[in-house]
């Protein structure tokens, strides 16, 4: 028996790459001191997996900024638009890596980033691979086999990890037409086997290739593609151990295929799907030589593994097949976790009742050995001493008194139809709203945060470090926020906001104030590039004493004649970014998010808010992969959202808000939440959005984002009204609202002030085209 890991978390357990790789964007230190630190994280890695006791440790799980892009650099795989910098010796490969993720604009040269979409279900974010018909694939980097050597120099063998290429293409999206990018396989195979033949030729004896696709909804091409692909590379490579990694759901239908790979090794996720072990022995079909890695610690949440549970697993493994053929793994990549419990010593933040049920990705890599180590009855004192602490745990956590809430529990049976309906159909409420509001053709509007800039970031720093009072505190937030405000009045936007400065995150600002929600210190999970979130800890039921978002809401509101959007988080987006209790179902968790929200809707309108945005941009994320739990889900979650929105008067316009994810097939659910206004993602994939409502009629208001925010490039008036243009071909101009594609926390002042100076521009310009457009 084994222990394997299938991925660690990159970002360093102080941020470090987060750190660096900020300031070398930013000029002030060079691509070595860059490539440093990215060694330095890399070893630490390796070390600390060896010292927990992993035996299969992975490698090329590393990467700048993702490993999606890595890999379509990795094989040569990129746009056309990026040839002014391969060619031009100005450029190094580093400047084409990250203009690939982030977009350029320097000498001379200004070309988009790549899109960004959701991997999977999870908040992580992935640089879609971008392929043309006739698309070649070329290895052209050494980074899979430069990392191998260089954990080699470490003495470890590590398990290079890398995206298999059904995987990769289904990623990907066409860029042309009349082509499935599942035919280029055929291509892509080549550049495959050239990669492996370069991992034997150094004597790698494992590779893990992640298939996350076999947990969805496969077409018969597709699942032929798997077989197809596996066989070759078994029959090419006999003596290398191939893994094929499955997470985050079922194989489902995907079973028989799954089952026929000639491959060394399957991975199972067993936390999202512990019938799969039963299915995989009443089959009857694992080949007499395949290992099955089994993911029994959860790399998706941050509770305890519970060992009984996970050993009875493993129990049953062992009389199938032998425990020489297990493997004992976490269910996916470390990723997705925070990485160190240890590093939690605030009391107040996380009480040691509730530390005990609690393991990040170190503590899982222990839990992993230690679990090897019952199921061999190694060292048997000194474990079963383990199981015991953590049966006690256990035990104690299922009848503690932190968790129970009777009132919170009251109210969510008491619910009732008419609680998740607002009090007219959008048609009334759209003309009583244009009488309140008074708003031209086109309003404009943001997202809701501004520059999160260095010196708002030092000032809660320091508030938390007890160096600012909170009076000197709230003082430099009043400031920034009239000083926001008034860039908006100065600059003509129609409904405003006041910026979001007081809040760390949309989701953990929440978290705080909540009841039945913990913080931590350190528990950071990287959700793009650079970008960090520390995700709450959902431990009982929620429920809120007071209004969270009043008093800066009310303020901005009193200091313009405008109208001022109150922001708010929605109950889908809290429970989808926060760390889920797994004692009760996630939609009874997120009903009483929904109340909390609702209260605060409630009381926003008293204090005068006559705008109301609930951001919702976890909606889709949270959908499960296999189509056939979609209706479960949508109509848990739709419900919340209506939840939280119905405690208003017809009069009170609610916003929602949505980013980064593929909505097309599921905008008549998005219809249902039957907000009064959607602002929505749709600039870096062109407006692809907006190809769904040639068939689709959106009822209410939408303002398809017209530039993307997450690249520091200003976009040019035309390119909005252009955009624009080619909604108004889909949408009434009557439903339209210009906009941003996400919220401005992430950008500096100097852009955002251009960008928006020139979207107003563009809305003016729409405006007099109207009668043209319409
Ligand atoms: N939860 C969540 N998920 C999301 C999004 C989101 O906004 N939130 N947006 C989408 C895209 N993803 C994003 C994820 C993170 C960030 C982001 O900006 N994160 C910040 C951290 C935000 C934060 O928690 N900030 C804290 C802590 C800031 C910090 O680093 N403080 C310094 C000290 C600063 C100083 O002394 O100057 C430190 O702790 O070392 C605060 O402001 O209080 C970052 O990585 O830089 C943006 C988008 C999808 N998923
Ligand atoms: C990821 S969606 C962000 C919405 C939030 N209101 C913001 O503007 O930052
Ligand atoms: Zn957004």
């Amino acid at each position: 028996m084994k222990t394997t890991n299938l991925g660690y978390p990159r970002i360093g357990s102080k941020r470090e790459l987060k750190k660096t790789l900020e300031q070398y964007w930013s000029g002030k230190i060079n691509v070595e001191s860059l490539l440093d630190t990215a060694k330095s994280i890399r070893k630490e890695n390796w070390l600390l997996q060896k010292e927990q006791g992993i035996d299969l440790i992975p490698s090329n799980d590393f990467s700048l900024y993702d490993q999606v892009l890595d890999l379509s650099v990795t094989l040569g795989c990129i746009p056309e638009r990026y040839s002014a910098l391969t060619n031009n010796p100005a450029f190094s490969s580093h400047d084409l890596y990250f203009a690939m993720a982030r977009g350029i604009q320097k000498e001379g040269v200004d070309i988009t980033a790549m899109e960004m979409t959701k991997w999977f279900d999870t908040n992580y974010h992935y640089i879609v691979p971008e392929f043309t018909k006739n698309q070649t694939f070329n290895v052209s980097s050494d980074k899979i086999v430069n990392e191998y050597k260089e954990a080699l120099e470490l003495g470890i063998k590590t398990k290079p990890v890398l995206i298999g290429p059904v995987s990769f293409l289904l990623l990907g999206k066409e860029k042309e037409e009349d082509f499935h990018r599942i035919d280029l396989l055929e291509r892509l195979l080549p550049a495959y086997e050239e990669i492996l033949q370069q991992l034997s030729d150094i004597d790698a004896e494992h590779v893990q290739l992640d298939e996350p696709y076999l947990a969805l909804n496969l077409t018969e091409k597709e699942q032929r593609a798997v077989h197809q692909t596996y066989a070759y590379f078994t029959t090419k490579f006999p003596n290398l151990k191939i893994t094929v990694a499955n997470y985050f759901d079922c194989f489902g239908d995907n079973i028989e295929t799954a089952l026929s790979l000639p491959v060394h090794t399957l991975h199972l996720d067993l936390v999202r799907c512990s019938s799969q072990l039963d299915d995989i022995i009443e089959s009857g079909k694992l080949n007499s030589y395949t290992h099955l890695s089994l993911g029994v610690v959860d790399g998706r949440n941050i509770w305890k593994n519970d060992y009984e549970k996970s050993l009875k697993l493993i129990q049953k493994a062992i009389d199938f097949i032998g425990a020489e053929r297990i493997l004992i793994a976490p269910s996916c990549s470390l990723l997705h976790s925070p990485i160190d419990l240890n590093l939690e010593t605030n009391k107040e933040n996380l009480s040691s009742e509730l530390k005990q049920w609690l393991a990040f990705a170190k503590q899982k890599l222990g839990e992993v050995a230690t679990l090897k180590k019952l199921a061999n009855k190694e060292n048997l004192s000194e474990n079963l001493e383990k199981l015991k602490k953590n049966s006690e745990a256990h035990a104690n956590r299922a009848t503690s008194a932190l968790i129970h809430n009777q009132q919170v529990k009251q109210r969510l049976g008491a619910l009732s139809a008419k609680d998740d309906q607002r009090e007219s159909t959008f048609p009334t409420r759209q003309k009583l709203q244009k009488e309140a509001l008074d708003l031209p053709l086109f309003p404009t509007t943001t997202i809701g945060s501004f520059p999160q800039t260095k010196d708002v970031r030092s000032w809660r720093a320091n508030f938390k470090k007890g160096n600012l009072s909170i009076d000197e505190y709230n003082a430099l937030l009043e400031k920034e926020t009239k000083e926001t405000i008034e860039f908006q009045e100065r600059t003509g936007l129609d409904v405003l906001v006041h910026g979001e400065f007081e809040r760390n995150d949309m989701v953990e600002y929440f978290g705080e104030q909540l009841n039945g929600f913990a913080f931590t210190s350190f528990g950071w999970v990287q959700s793009y590039g650079s970008r960090c979130v520390k995700p709450p800890i959902i431990f009982g039921d929620v429920s809120r004493d007071t209004p969270m978002t009043v008093k800066w809401s009310a303020f901005a509101q009193s200091l313009t004649e405008k109208p001022v959007k109150g922001m708010l988080t929605g109950p889908v987006t809290i429970l989808q970014w926060s760390f889920v209790r797994n004692d009760q179902p996630r939609s009874e968790t997120c009903t009483q998010i929904a109340l909390a929200i609702r209260d605060e809707v409630v009381n926003l309108e008293a204090a005068g808010l006559q705008v109301i945005q609930i951001d919702e941009p976890a909606i889709r994320e949270g959908l499960p992969l296999r189509k056939e739990e979609w209706d479960t889900y949508l109509n848990w979650a739709i419900r919340a959202f209506r939840i939280s929105a119905s405690g208003v008067k017809d009069e009170t316009q609610i916003h929602t808000h949505m980013c980064y994810s593929e909505f097309n097939d599921i905008i008549s659910n998005i219809a249902d939440m039957d907000a009064d206004v959607i602002t929505i993602e749709c600039s870096r994939s062109q407006m692809e959005l907006l190809d769904v409502f040639a068939t689709f009629k959106y009822p209410n208001e939408i303002g398809p984002g017209v530039y993307d925010i997450h690249s520091p490039r200003v976009p040019e008036r035309a390119e909005m009204v252009a955009l624009m243009e080619k909604a108004a071909k889909q949408i009434p101009v009557e439903q339209l609202w210009i906009n941003p594609d996400c919220g401005l926390k992430t950008r500096h002042w100097p852009e955002t002030r251009e960008a928006l100076i020139e979207m107003v521009a563009a809305a003016r310009e729409c405006r007099e085209k109207s009668s043209v457009l319409a």
